[in-house]
């Protein structure tokens, strides 16, 4: 019990430190860049409900493996309920939370944790976060999600039934804009596995030296992300970081290493980070959307040709989640492992 308590970073922040312990201090080359860009119009936006958006998406998809969608039918009222509920969560009194520790020898377990990596020798992100495994509907026990507020289980639930049907018209949406069959992404990853990960960013008093998730891909499909209006997720873009501005009724979309495996590289997945700030505390929710790990995932024949040959190697889902847990994710090295 007390050793689970020590690794919150939220504990370390309520015992009043000003410096930052050795281990969560980046290497200068990984360091936050001191004023970050949001200029030149930050990442797109896209309206689901436009139509421009069959133009918008695929041009968001090949420049930036990530942009914000409004107009997508998910009401603002259930955004704000997930947002409200995961910051209750993380509100309550320590001893609230511990009771919903994960098991912190397993990766990806469910519950209340810190650390993602399954090795203990990386730089730790500046993060707590309470993972959910929402689907299969098999793997889905909320009993084991926090009961308050009294609403919290019905609230993830239903986000979890809402992210699942939007997931699936945006990869449809992808499919077409490469004229793949509509359902070949969705086909390709075949029955969903979605985990909700709310992440909690405290405030850090040396926000400069830390981050609060270092850079990475998402191993799975695709990610919807929402986030709070303090500002945190920076995508990166020809070399630069990119601030994604807080929009409260956007959500974020953020194609992951399977999309650009299936898509032979049309579409790449987004390298994105996760900064601190001194002064406010951050939350995040975000819905991965992942095939099983019998799965096995390779480049849509039909875009391998003679001007676009083949350009990654099959897996096994399960072996890149297994090495993406255990050699940790600096930036997108287990996806260019696989590069022919
Ligand atoms: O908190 C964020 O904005 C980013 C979260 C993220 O990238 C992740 O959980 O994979
Ligand atoms: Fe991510």
């Amino acid at each position: 019990m007390e050793a689970a308590a020590i690794s919150r970073v939220q504990t370390l922040v309520e015992s009043g430190l000003s410096q930052i312990p050795s281990s969560y201090i980046q290497p200068p080359q990984h360091r936050p860049n001191p004023s970050p860009s949001a200029s030149g119009g930050g990442i797109p936006v896209v309206d689901l409900s436009s139509a421009a958006a069959s133009a918008d998406l695929p041009r968001a998809c090949r420049e930036w493996g990530a942009f914000q969608v409004v107009g997508h039918g998910v009401p603002l009222r259930l955004l704000d309920a997930v947002r409200s509920s995961g910051l209750r969560f993380f509100e309550s009194p320590q001893g609230e939370r511990i009771r919903y520790a994960c098991d912190p020898a397993s990766p990806a377990s469910e519950g209340y944790g810190s650390r993602m990596l399954a090795r203990d020798d990386g730089v730790l992100d500046w993060r707590d976060y309470f993972d959910h495994h929402t689907l299969p509907e098999s793997r889905r026990n909320p009993s084991r999600w926090p009961h308050f507020p009294p609403s919290y289980r019905d609230v993830m639930v239903e986000y979890s039934d809402r992210m699942k049907v939007l997931a699936q018209r945006l990869l449809r949406m992808i499919s077409e804009s490469l004229d793949l069959p509509s359902s070949y992404i969705e086909d390709a990853v075949g029955e969903v596995y979605q985990n909700i990960t709310i992440s909690y960013y405290s405030p850090c008093p040396q926000p400069d030296l830390a981050l609060g998730l270092q850079a990475h891909s998402d191993m799975g499909a695709i990610t919807l992300l929402i986030q709070d209006d303090v500002g945190g997720l920076e995508v990166l873009k020809d070399g630069r970081w990119v601030l994604a501005q807080p929009l409260s009724d956007a959500i974020i979309v953020i194609l992951a290493d399977q999309t650009e495996i299936i898509t032979n590289g049309e579409y790449r997945s987004s390298q994105h980070r996760a900064v601190v700030n001194s002064k406010q505390a951050r939350l995040s929710v975000a819905t991965f959307y992942d095939p099983a790990k019998t799965r096995k995932i390779f480049p849509a024949p039909q875009l391998v040709t003679e001007s676009s040959p083949l350009k990654y190697k099959e897996v096994l889902y399960g072996d890149y989640v297994s090495s993406w847990y255990s050699k940790g994710p600096e930036g997108k090295r287990n996806i260019d492992a696989l590069k022919i």
